[in-house]
């Protein structure tokens, strides 16, 4: 596996070498070993999630867990292609409230690695695109928080306008003006 990092700490485009033969390839997507020697801490994956969305546009986030429920993930599409976004909220991070986005699509093998302190949300680019996480912590309801994905203090530039939205990330508190 390659280990590209991006302008947010921790934040990591993950990208697999398949083994190439007569019969198609072989890719290795995770390993905790090769994440700890690139410096992604001891990340054990304790559940794996589908997310899957039918329509193109379609706009999930921004979502993080505060502690001692944050929770790191790495998420890759498995079919379809999305526009993929962490935002930096670790206090005293030097890139606090920056973004950092990369697309993924369907040949799997590039995958991003999120962080705990960081909020996660993509918009898909293209119908029937499915998303596949590999989560840090078990998933408890009510731990979920969230950030406006079109939050001016942010100013994430999405390559496309949304077209489907769920009403709770509509309605997620703005960042004020002072942060
Ligand atoms: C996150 C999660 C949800 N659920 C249940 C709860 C709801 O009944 C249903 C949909 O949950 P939610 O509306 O939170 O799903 P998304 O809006 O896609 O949220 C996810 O999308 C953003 C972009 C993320 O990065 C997170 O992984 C996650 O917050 O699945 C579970 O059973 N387990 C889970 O780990």
């Amino acid at each position: 596996m390659r280990f590209v990092p991006t302008a947010i700490a921790g934040v990591t485009i993950v990208e697999t070498e398949p083994r190439l033969d007569g019969r198609g390839a072989f890719a290795r997507l995770y390993c905790p070993l090769e994440f700890a020697a690139a410096g992604l801490g001891d990340f054990r994956p304790a559940q794996v999630n589908l997310s899957r969305n039918t329509a193109r546009h379609t706009l999930r986030g921004l979502h993080y867990q505060d502690p001692p429920r944050a929770e790191a993930k790495l998420v890759r599409v498995t079919r379809g292609r999305i526009f993929d976004v962490a935002v930096d909220l670790r206090p005293g991070s030097p890139t606090l409230y920056r973004w950092t986005g990369t697309v993924l699509d369907e040949d799997g093998l590039r995958a991003l690695f999120i962080p705990e302190g960081c909020a996660h949300g993509f918009i898909t680019l293209a119908p029937e695109t499915d998303v596949l996480y590999q989560m840090g912590r078990n998933f408890e309801p009510g731990w979920g928080r969230g950030l406006r994905y079109d939050d001016p203090r942010l100013a994430i530039a999405w390559p496309a306008v949304p077209a489907v939205v769920d009403d709770k990330d509509r309605n997620w508190p703005l960042l004020g003006a002072d942060v």
